[in-house]
């Protein structure tokens, strides 16, 4: 199968003007950027406080790295498990095919199988792109297997060029580019993984590069996308801030100097400083149509922009789902915990057991007059998930009375109240574990024991 052709584009009159602004510069030792790593001290964020434009795109998307940066970071997942949890996404990411992509490894038979078993489900949506070596019998398996793209890694800043590969700028990319034209030499489009991009001279190194890269793909008519990869999560979205560090001044950089359209443009967020979900949704709303992410964030270290996040920031800035599924999200976490054996920590958003449980009894009140007040949205609705109220020792009558309405799934005509004498006498039996020395929460099992034995007792079925 051929690479899809890029549309004619005429970038020659702004590569012209592009390539005498922003020359590569090959410098003699590696600029690390001292000033904002000093690396026995904190990372800094400096401003300049040079603003650039919201451009966002009418069409953007998720594409997929569970099975790519996701799985190195674990214990690998199984052929049956790639399948299965492809096929969750197929279903997550609707018929308009939101979650655009999803990317494999190449290397082993099993890594080889899964891509063949997801092929055959002949889903158009997520499209199938592959990682591998950047090698000429690695382009030609891709090609064999009938896969459009593929990552090629192109590391860019001077700790990978001058401290990895032991390379100066030039010869990084000259090495860069002539594996890209082997690539395009086999009909293979070409995803540039630019590895640590927010620690690397955008205008010294990434700039020119990239206006190589358009110019080739002018030459070839294949399209050449960039994944701007924060490696190391150091990307920030403050207005103002410098780059290499701003999202927005990268994405900007990209588009404007170096003439690559918006939609050939990733962002590949880490979240060692807690900013993967934000960098990602900056990096859309500056004119990058995709986002890169990895299912409920697993990934190197501290993790990957988490997909299902994704979902809702899409969901936010749109205005609408366009078709995603999102209750297959919650299906997603039973059958990681069930069949893969992880489970999510508790207080993660949209997924983990705690994120819609109130545990305060004040709010927990609230929740029973109106969940609005304390549910994000309808949880129930979009994520089969109702807000919960865990009982403990703040939970109070009202926490009680919304545990048992929500457990026992009561109608509004069955509902018990505070003022209930079941919640009375549940609630007596929880101060007196409390008054013995408890700590923890009460389980859902011990609640429906005593609830259970009160029902009994006052003659009530629920
Ligand atoms: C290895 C590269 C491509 C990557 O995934 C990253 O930079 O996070």
């Amino acid at each position: 199968m051929e690479a899809r052709k890029v549309q004619k584009n005429d970038f020659t009159n702004l590569l012209e003007l592009e390539e005498h602004i922003y020359p590569l510069v090959d410098v003699d030792t590696p600029n690390v950027y001292r000033n904002l790593f000093p690396y026995d001290e904190i990372p800094k964020i400096a401003f300049n406080d040079r603003i650039v434009p919201h451009n966002m795109q009418n069409e953007i998307w998720i594409t997929d790295t569970t099975f790519r940066d996701g799985q190195q970071s674990r214990t690998p997942y199984t052929t049956e498990q790639i399948v299965k949890i492809y096929d969750y996404l197929h279903r997550l990411g609707g018929p308009k095919g939101i979650i655009r992509q999803s990317e494999f490894f190449l290397y082993s038979k099993k890594d080889r199988d899964a891509v063949y078993k997801c092929l055959e489900k002949g889903y158009k949506f997520p499209e199938i792109t592959s990682w591998i070596r950047a090698s000429k019998k690695d382009f030609e398996l891709v090609k064999e297997i009938g896969l459009k793209e593929t990552g090629i890694l192109v590391s860019c800043s001077d700790y990978h060029i001058f401290y990895k590969m032991k390379m100066t700028r030039k010869q990084a990319l000259t090495h860069y580019l002539s594996v890209i034209r082997e690539c395009l030499e086999t009909g293979i489009s070409p995803r540039c993984h630019f590895e640590d991009i927010t620690r690397a001279d955008i205008f010294g190194f990434v700039i020119p590069f990239c206006v190589e890269l358009m110019k080739l793909m002018n030459e070839y008519q294949i399209p050449i996308k960039i994944r701007a990869c924060d490696t190391m999560g150091y990307g920030v979205n403050f207005a103002g801030a410098v780059i290499p560090r701003s999202v927005q001044g990268i994405i900007y950089g990209l588009i404007k100097h170096a003439g690559v359209p918006s939609e050939l443009i990733e962002w590949h967020g880490h979240n060692d400083f807690y900013k993967a979900v934000s960098n990602s949704t900056t990096a859309w709303l500056y004119g990058a149509c995709g986002v890169n992410c990895s299912m409920f964030g697993i990934g190197e270290r501290t993790g990957n922009t988490p997909l299902e996040a994704m979902v809702f920031e899409y969901a936010q800035l749109k205005g609408t789902l366009d078709g995603m599924d999102t209750t297959v999200i919650t299906e997603l976490v039973e059958y990681y915990q069930k069949e893969i054996g992880y489970k999510l920590p508790s207080r993660t958003p949209f997924a983990g057991s705690s994120f819609n449980v109130t545990r305060a009894g004040i709010h927990a009140d609230g929740l029973l007059k109106n969940e609005e007040i304390y549910n994000i949205f309808d949880t129930e609705k979009f994520l089969n998930r109702p807000p919960l109220v865990a009982v403990s020792k703040t939970s109070g009558l009202a926490g009680i009375a919304h545990w048992i309405n929500n457990y026992y799934h009561l109608d509004e005509e069955r509902q018990v109240t505070k003022d209930s004498e079941l919640v009375a006498i549940v609630k007596e039996w929880v101060d007196k574990e409390y008054e013995d020395g408890r700590i923890t929460v009460i389980t859902d099992n011990e609640l429906v024991c005593v609830v259970t034995d009160s029902c009994k007792k006052l003659g009530f079925i629920l």
